[in-house]
């Protein structure tokens, strides 16, 4: 469940494109951007949220992930992480890593939020951790 504040002229509400299946809500570009080659930028998106879980009324952080179809030219989303007591204009990271400009247009699907729970905690300093299998092995330690 996302309750949706539009705040600018043009701004449109996240949607999904298949109910009941896809992960994400498309969000779209307030504006039009240069991108320019091998460089970031923010793109406004002129809405604000508030995410819930549609049976417990939890509070929901979101994640803003690629779409493949953007990916896949080169355009990658970055920074990404949308607290949920986060109230201010979702903003998109957009890196360009081809070597081209690439220009965006207002209105233009440019990534997708998926809808997280909250299990941060409190945090403990300990003199050890629960024994487990793979113990301090990692990078590789498992083969190819
Ligand atoms: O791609 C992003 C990433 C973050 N935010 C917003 C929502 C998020 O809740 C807030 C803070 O983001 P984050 O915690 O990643 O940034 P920080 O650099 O750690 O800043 P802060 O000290 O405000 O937490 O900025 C966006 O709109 N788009």
């Amino acid at each position: 469940m996302l309750r949706v504040k539009l705040l600018a002229e043009g701004a449109r509400a996240p949607e999904v494109a298949h109910p009941g299946e896809d992960l994400g809500y498309d969000i779209f570009a307030l504006e039009s951007v240069e991108l320019w080659a091998r460089a970031s930028v923010r793109v406004k998106t002129g809405i604000a949220v508030e995410a819930r879980h549609p049976e417990t009324g939890a509070a929901l952080g979101l994640l803003v992930r690629d779409r493949s179809s953007m990916a896949s030219r080169g355009i990658a989303v970055t920074g990404g992480v949308i607290d949920a007591g986060y109230r201010g204009e979702i903003q998109i990271l957009l890196t360009n890593l081809t070597d081209e400009a690439v220009r965006l247009n207002a209105g233009d699907k440019i990534a997708q939020m998926i809808p997280v729970p909250v299990l941060t905690g409190t945090v403990s300093v300990v003199e050890s951790l629960a024994d487990s299998t793979r113990a301090e092995k990692g990078f590789g330690s498992s083969g190819k």
